[in-house]
């Protein structure tokens, strides 16, 4: 039997597969069947997930294992940072060390144990990078720009901003009102760039930010291979780079930036260093169930004869979120 975990960062859903955990590692086609099945919401598990994060050993230095991040279409991403927060605990729940590296696609990146956010909350901080603003890298083109920062884009929206970022997977941020959080602006320019497009040949993770106050914001996301999560790790991070930048009186670097999203809240610290910048992404890692399965079935993407036991920590995630609301209406 082998153990899968279904975990969550700000309520952006996850199952996580230590491959080091079976007999036979699942080749990368095994990899992609199962995670374009397990996370379907009718014929997967647990009304599925936003993606599956594969474990596996690494040999690069500090580091106690390597991220695999697999969107829900099947597509790879080179970065997750809800995810890599989970990733982080598993890590350091299995070898004991609460400060270490973590291998993903474009780098090795530091991530550390905080202090719980909430009563049985366990909470990460994890680096977001590298970042870089170059068309070459998220990929865009068609624009007229090698960068695209707080710049005008008709052909997206008619009267928006937009910042292109990629950390290293590639997001486009704009700073909205209220009343254009609440339209269908958002799913439909999503939609857009993530069909066959002239923009982003690759797809790109499409944010909406909110300033709701100094170092505060509220980000809704639709992500690039799955649509709209609850909240998107990496496009929070990004968001928060964009709102240091673009909206220098609200945002400070080096400061903590709390960022609301519709599956909770996270904080953010964006650094910047002789003209690079990182972001820590700081925020829950919770396991809501464990799943065992036979290893031959996971080989053969079936998952008739999985074995579900919950845990205790989504009603403490829960009661964290009801005291944010108390925060916010303050
Ligand atoms: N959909 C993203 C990958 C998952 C990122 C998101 N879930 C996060 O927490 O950063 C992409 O294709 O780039």
């Amino acid at each position: 039997m082998v153990q899968l975990l279904k975990v969550h960062g700000s309520q952006n859903k996850f199952f996580i597969l230590d491959q080091t955990a079976l007999q036979t590692k699942l080749s990368q086609p095994e990899l992609v069947a199962l995670a374009k099945h397990i996370t379907e919401p009718e014929t997967g598990l647990l009304d599925g997930a936003d993606g599956l994060l594969v474990i596996d050993d690494s040999d690069h230095p500090d580091t106690l294992g390597s991220m695999q991040v697999i969107n829900t279409d099947g597509s790879i991403a080179s970065m997750c940072g809800n995810g890599l927060r989970t990733v982080s605990r598993y890590l350091s729940d299995k070898f004991g060390e609460d400060q270490f590296k973590v291998e993903t696609m474009d780098s090795d990146l530091h991530v550390h144990r905080e202090a719980d956010l909430a009563d049985n909350v366990p909470t990460f901080s994890v680096e977001i990078s590298p970042v870089t603003f170059a068309k070459e890298t998220l990929p865009f083109d068609n624009l007229g720009t090698d960068t695209l920062i707080n710049k005008a884009v008709p052909e997206f929206a008619p009267d928006l901003k937009f910042t292109a970022i990629s950390v290293p997977n590639p997001h486009l941020i704009s700073f909205v009102d209220e009343e254009t959080m609440h339209s269908k602006t958002l799913g439909q320019l999503g939609k857009m760039l993530n069909d066959p497009n002239p923009y982003f040949p690759d797809g790109v993770n499409v944010s909406f930010a909110q300033i709701l106050d100094h170092n505060t914001l509220f980000v809704r996301t639709y992500e690039r291979g799955v649509g709209f999560t609850n909240a998107c790790g990496t496009g929070m991070s990004a968001t928060s780079l964009a709102f240091c930048l673009n909206h220098p009186e609200m945002a400070d670097f080096d400061e903590l930036i709390s960022v609301y999203n519709p599956g909770g809240m996270v904080k953010t610290r964006v650094h910047s260093r002789d003209d690079t910048f990182s972001i820590d992404l700081i925020g829950n890692a919770t396991f809501t169930h464990k799943i065992e399965i036979p290893e031959a079935d996971l080989h053969a993407n079936d998952l008739e004869h999985a074995q579900i036991t919950e845990t205790d920590e989504q009603p403490a995630y829960l009661r964290f979120v009801e005291s944010l609301k108390n925060q916010l209406i303050k």
